[in-house]
């Protein structure tokens, strides 16, 4: 029996693909050409298999959501068009998204329609939004700004975002509750947030003497906008590495402890949840 590339015996075992250019007795879990399908090839035969409920792809937060992505490349086409007006339509854009990105969540919960595709899809288009935005702001920064003054938060940011993405992979990838751990908590919520806010900020204020006049006053007054989008965004990129380090004791505290924290520890400071009661049939 076979499908999308996977082979399985008659007993249902998935069978062993051999890996191009090498022969089977030089494929080991030690081996670095192989080491991950292996492990891969392993944990498949270890779990059972779950069966998964049909879940609603198409939902109104869902949809909100690809609307956030589609505007990502709406973005791109715009930032480099000479048009005066072209800055403007950026920031509407980049805030369009923004509000998107907090009406899913709020629709989501208040319909009662949360899925773990949106879940999923969530903070994988707030990731993307973010770092496109920042590094469009570092390739062309508004005055007064250089792109040294860009390069660090957007490094740092762009850093962690890949690093959290590892985590939540590698928390899920190791079978156990793990990935209760990383789910999205209100720390990385305020640091996305917060890099919106910083960034919409520095996009209204990029040029913005097209529309609000060249005089001297003014340009000094968008600087000081600019220089104030600035420090939003290092708050943003303080928050981020925050709920990073976050995220991982708690991945940590999982590991070292699967069966909850021990009394008494710095951590354990929330109520542990009630049982339900077990039905009686
Ligand atoms: O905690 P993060 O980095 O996965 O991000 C949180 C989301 O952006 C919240 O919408």
């Amino acid at each position: 029996m076979s499908g999308r590339g996977i082979t399985r015996s008659p007993s249902g075992e998935i069978q062993r693909v051999p890996l191009l250019f090498t022969a089977p007795e030089q494929e080991s879990l030690d081996s670095p050409i192989d080491r991950r399908s292996d492990y891969y090839r392993q944990q498949a035969r270890q779990k059972k298999r779950v069966i998964q409920q049909p879940q609603p792809l198409m939902t109104l937060p869902n949809i909100l959501t690809f609307f956030r992505i589609v505007l990502i490349p709406v973005l791109c086409v715009l930032w480099f068009q000479p048009h005066q007006l072209a800055p403007i339509a950026c920031a509407v854009v980049f805030i369009t998204a923004a509000v998107t990105d907090w009406a899913d969540g709020y629709l989501a919960r208040k319909l009662k329609i949360t899925s773990a595709f949106g879940a999923f899809l969530d903070p994988v288009a707030d990731k993307i939004m973010v770092s496109t935005a920042l590094i469009l702001l570092a390739a062309t920064p508004p005055e007064p700004l250089s792109h040294k003054d860009m390069a660090a938060p957007v490094v740092i940011i762009i850093g962690r975002e890949i690093t959290m993405s590892a985590l939540r992979e590698w928390a899920a990838l190791s079978g156990s509750g793990a990935h209760k751990a990383v789910k999205v908590n209100s720390l990385g919520k305020w640091k996305t947030a917060l890099q919106m806010v910083g960034m919409s900020a520095m996009m209204t204020f990029r040029r913005a003497e097209y529309l609000l006049g060249n005089h001297d006053e003014m340009v000094r007054l968008i600087q000081l906008g600019t220089r104030m989008s600035l420090v939003i965004i290092w708050a943003g990129t303080f928050l981020a590495v925050w709920s990073l380090s976050n995220y991982m004791a708690n991945v940590w505290a999982y590991f070292r402890y699967p069966d909850g924290l021990p009394e008494g520890h710095p951590a354990a400071t929330k109520p542990p949840l009630p049982v339900p009661p077990k039905k009686t049939p």
